[in-house]
């Protein structure tokens, strides 16, 4: 598949995908999150991906944003479908991977490119990097999951001071504030996303996915139904190669190969 807004490059289990609009900043546009959703939907299913890598093209910016060129004209009813499709084909999906996603923040990462960063099942953040939900200084508000999301991450009282301002936090806040996980040099930022790709990749797929969806549960189900996902997700590791391979390793005193 060819695409025209993103770049998708694999090196042994690892797929990086890089948004690529330098020129706009990244923004997403409608064909680019279509092109994303088709890229992952793809590195989901392929067993060789074990980990992926989302970044942006150039120095400035992971992702500025929605294409506010694209949506300015956009009616209620429009609007409404805007965030109900992007969260759908792009970020509710991301969250949902079986295959974990590492969004490696490389500069502005705004609106939908926060946003985009949220849905991602890790954060890692170039010193360079500025976050924020500016929505609100257009007259509208984060549409693609980000009054959620944010406010899971950091605690409403957090979420909401960086909503209402329109405001912009540094990648040191941002780790900080738990948005991000570690902060790197700009030049640095590749090498770290790859080295946390290989020490996942060290570790058992089927079991990854498993933990993905007990944690999902939370935020998705709540309460009592987040335990009862882990039993399940649990019980289930215990039908799977993996499991023989890392519990047979340990006993016999070797390091696990899961893809052989
Ligand atoms: C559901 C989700 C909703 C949303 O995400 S709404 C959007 C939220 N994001 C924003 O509001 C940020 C918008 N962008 C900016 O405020 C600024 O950019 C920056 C502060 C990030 C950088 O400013 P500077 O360094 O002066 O660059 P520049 O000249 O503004 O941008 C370079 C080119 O990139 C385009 N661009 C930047 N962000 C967007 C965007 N979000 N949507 C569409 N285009 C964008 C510009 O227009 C321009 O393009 P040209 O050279 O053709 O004029």
């Amino acid at each position: 598949m060819t695409y025209e807004n993103i770049l998708v490059s694999q090196n042994g289990h690892t797929q990086t995908i890089t948004i690529n609009r330098p020129n706009q900043l990244n923004a997403l546009n409608k064909q680019t999150i279509t092109e994303l959703n088709d890229a992952l939907n793809a590195a989901n299913q392929d067993a060789e991906t074990g980990v992926v890598i989302l970044t942006g093209s150039g120095e400035k910016a992971f992702v500025a944003g929605a294409d506010i060129k694209e949506f300015a004209d956009f009616s209620v009813e429009k609007g409404r479908e805007l965030a109900a499709q992007g969260q759908q084909l792009l970020f509710s999906f991301i969250e949902n991977m079986t295959t974990p996603v590492i969004a490696a923040v490389n500069g502005f990462a705004l609106g939908g490119g926060l946003e985009l960063a949220m849905a991602s099942h890790i954060r890692i953040a170039s010193a360079n990097a500025k976050m924020g939900l500016p929505e609100v200084s257009l007259g509208v508000i984060p549409g693609y999951g980000g009054t959620q999301r944010l406010a899971q991450l950091v605690g409403r009282g957090k979420a909401n001071e960086l909503i209402f301002t329109a405001g912009m936090i540094s990648a040191e806040e941002a780790k900080n504030w738990g948005l991000v996980n570690h902060v790197c040099e700009p030049e640095e930022i590749m090498d770290l996303a790859n080295e946390l790709a290989a020490k996942i990749l060290k570790n058992s797929g089927t079991a990854i996915a498993s933990a993905i969806r007990a944690v999902n549960a939370l935020y998705s189900e709540g309460g009592q139904k987040g335990f009862d996902t882990e039993v399940e997700e649990f019980g289930k590791c215990f039908g799977t190669a993996d499991f023989k391979e890392g519990t047979g390793a340990f006993i016999e005193k070797r390091k696990p190969n899961f893809r052989a």
